[in-house]
């Protein structure tokens, strides 16, 4: 019989957390080795013989945590937010004195989120105008969401790629803060409303139309089939992975 992956969930008793222990534990060819809380010492990933942790925990903590796996050769799965480009940066370099290692950082796990996200950077070129609403759950501390991030950096660059203009805005009196966050030129609104788990709308107009794509989580449950990829994958793509796109072929 083939050996169970073992795994360690960080985060365990956090809203996300919680599912993924669940999911594991439910995952046949998976054995939940570790699941630490806040308090619990890193070093419980090596006594306890984790080859991959997944991470779901806060942007303050998640760096170190992947950089305690990565220098002892557990891959990460992380969906934690906070992975700015300086962070990145550190981690592609500790990564080469581990080149065996994965890490896939996973902005967002639904994966109609991912689809959602491909699908508006392909878009993106073909109208004048770009905005980004998202929309989440009251008890989130970042903002705007990393899934937002993400989607804004693609779209910018698909548009700079394709030489297309900014969008057009005329604004010239602002109250502050009511054209929302610019990343890398667009504009990302953020709702926070109880009720609400996770939801993005991207708007992209034209002269006489608007497409907008929409993709909603209305429960955490729609997160953990692209945790269980990641954890199954990780080991395959040695070396950093941003996106879970980079695990799926979309363009087949
Ligand atoms: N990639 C994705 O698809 C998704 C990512 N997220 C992200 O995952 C993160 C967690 O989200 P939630 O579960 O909603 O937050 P949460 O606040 O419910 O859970 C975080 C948990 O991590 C614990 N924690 C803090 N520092 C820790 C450490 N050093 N070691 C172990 N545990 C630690 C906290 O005590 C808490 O229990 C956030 O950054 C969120 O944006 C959330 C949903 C989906
Ligand atoms: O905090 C959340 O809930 C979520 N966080 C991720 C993000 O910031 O994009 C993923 C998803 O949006 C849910």
């Amino acid at each position: 019989m083939k050996e169970k992956l073992a795994v360690a969930v960080l985060g365990a008793s956090g809203r996300m957390g919680s599912e993924a222990v669940a999911a594991v534990e439910a995952a046949e060819d998976m054995e939940l080795v570790a699941a630490l809380g806040r308090t619990d010492p890193l070093e419980t990933l090596v006594s306890a013989g984790a080859r991959c942790m997944v991470d779901l925990t806060v942007p303050d903590s998640t760096e170190a945590n992947v950089r305690f796996a990565v220098e002892h050769g557990i891959h990460a799965v992380v969906g934690t937010t906070g992975w700015d480009a300086g962070r990145l940066a550190r981690l592609q370099e500790l990564l080469q004195a581990s080149p065996g290692t994965g890490v896939l950082i996973a902005p967002n796990f639904a994966l109609g989120s991912v689809l959602a996200t491909a699908f508006a950077a392909k878009a993106a070129r073909y109208f004048e105008s770009v905005e980004l609403i998202e929309l989440h759950h009251p008890d989130k501390v970042d903002a705007p969401s990393g899934t937002a991030v993400r989607t804004a950096s693609l779209i910018a660059q698909a548009r700079e790629e394709a030489g297309v203009a900014p969008s057009p805005d005329a604004t010239t009196k602002e109250l502050p803060g009511a054209r929302g966050a610019e990343v890398n030129g667009v504009h990302v609104h953020s709702v926070r409303l109880r009720g609400l788990v996770a939801h993005q709308e991207v708007l992209l107009g034209g002269p006489g139309e608007q497409l907008t794509i929409r993709h909603d989580s209305f429960d955490r449950a729609s997160f953990m089939p692209g945790v269980l990829l990641g954890l199954r994958q990780v080991a395959e793509h040695p070396g950093l992975t941003v996106g879970l796109d980079g695990y799926l072929n979309l363009n087949d």
